[in-house]
């Protein structure tokens, strides 16, 4: 179905619309003009009114929160999921395949099953939809996820690195081998669920780096990489580090990169400019502007900078998201307009809220 082979709007359900990436995939679906949004699942809120649950999204005539049980498949054309990972595999094991998915859970990203297993501690229970499933990256896979049924979002902090490194790894301009990225996120990429380490006394007032050197991003990064430079999976290892920041949103990646040789960071820039050109939500900023959170907050953008390193040979390439927004719920709306024949930024167009 595309919009301009109908008037009427698509019908869109949430699937952990009590969440936070469901909250901000609300916002934004609000202000989208071809989108009307007919379901909204919770588990424990189930039976609450939007307003109860999200009281700023009170008043804008959304239904009310359902079980996923309760939930009428009939009443959408595609579901966002913000559902924890293993929950999304048999959720959507379960819908009719007329129904198009944007999954912002881990669930399809990581393609080599026996890897999924190691991470995710267990066996994955819809490996057909996996294969099925296309990497969301919009800016890196766009004519896939325009005709796929099925997309896997990236995760939060994939998002921005590989926005930051495909590029220059697919040019070979810095060696796939060598990369270290030193990564920062807000508070509400560990979503709404209660935790002691997001505690306000715990998380507040303080920079905490956590899953050192083992986060499960690490193999969805390596995978990426490794397909962009032409090499096997398991021959490339990177090292990611993520921090937490006492902050509610908004995410920073410093990605430490050795240049091939003859190569300098104004090469770097040179393959961004001309790679991001016309691209509507990646900005590569002017020579020694730094990428800041407060730059993409609210929005679907994501800033890159290039600097050179006082270590010959080497340069940084730093990139900053909203978490929420490029890094879960506005790509996938960015997917689901491609998937949907729609104006790639519908929804989407929202300038960053500052200060
Ligand atoms: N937060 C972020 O910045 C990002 C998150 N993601 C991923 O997106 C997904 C959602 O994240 P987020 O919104 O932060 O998570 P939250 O913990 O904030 O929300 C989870 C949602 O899933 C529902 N839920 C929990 N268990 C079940 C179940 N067994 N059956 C049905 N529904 C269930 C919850 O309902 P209830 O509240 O009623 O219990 C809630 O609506 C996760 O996979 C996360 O890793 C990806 C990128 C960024
Ligand atoms: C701050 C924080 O806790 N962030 C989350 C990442 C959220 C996200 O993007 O990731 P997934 O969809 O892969 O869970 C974490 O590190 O687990």
């Amino acid at each position: 179905m595309t919009a301009t082979a109908t008037s009427k709007k698509i019908k869109a359900g949430i699937l952990g619309a009590s969440g936070y990436t469901g909250a901000e995939a609300m916002r934004l679906l609000l202000r989208h003009p071809s989108v009307e949004l007919t379901l909204l699942t919770a588990d424990r809120k189930a039976g609450q009114s939007v307003e109860e649950v999200y009281p700023h999204l009170g008043g804008y005539g959304l239904p009310d929160m359902v079980s996923v049980e309760d939930a009428d498949w009939n009443s959408v054309d595609v579901v966002f999921c913000g559902l924890p990972h293993g929950t999304t595999q048999e959720i959507i094991a379960t819908l009719p395949k007329t129904v198009k998915v944007v999954d912002m859970s881990a669930d399809f990203r990581l393609r080599d099953p026996k890897t999924y297993a190691e991470w995710y501690g267990g066996e994955h229970t819809a490996l057909d939809l996996q294969k099925e499933a296309v990497y969301g990256l919009t800016e890196l896979y766009r004519d896939q996820v325009r005709d796929a049924r099925l997309v896997a979002c990236p995760g939060c902090y994939p998002t921005a690195t590989l926005i930051a490194l495909l590029p220059l790894v697919e040019a070979g301009l810095v060696d796939p081998l060598d990369l270290v990225i030193d990564a920062k996120s807000g508070v509400s990429g560990a979503g709404r669920g209660l935790k002691q380490n997001t505690l306000f006394c715990e998380a507040g007032e303080g920079l905490s780096p956590y899953a050192v050197a083992s986060h499960r991003h690490a193999p969805e990064i390596e995978q990426e990489v490794a397909k962009f430079a032409g090499l096997a999976a398991a021959d490339v290892r990177v090292n990611f580090v993520p921090h937490l920041v006492p902050m509610s949103r908004g995410e920073l990646v410093t990605c430490h990169v050795r240049l091939s040789e003859r190569k300098t960071a104004a090469d770097l820039r040179s393959e961004f400019e001309n790679r991001y050109q016309g691209e509507p939500f990646v900005r590569v900023l002017s020579a020694g502007a730094i990428p800041q959170t407060q730059m993409v907050r609210g929005s679907n953008n994501c800033v890159i900078g290039v600097f050179e390193d006082r270590i010959p040979g080497r340069a940084l390439v730093i990139a900053a998201i909203d978490n929420l927004v490029k890094g879960s719920s506005g790509q996938a709306i960015q997917n689901m307009n491609l998937m949907f024949g729609l104006e790639e930024t519908a929804g989407l167009e929202q300038a960053p809220l500052f200060p």
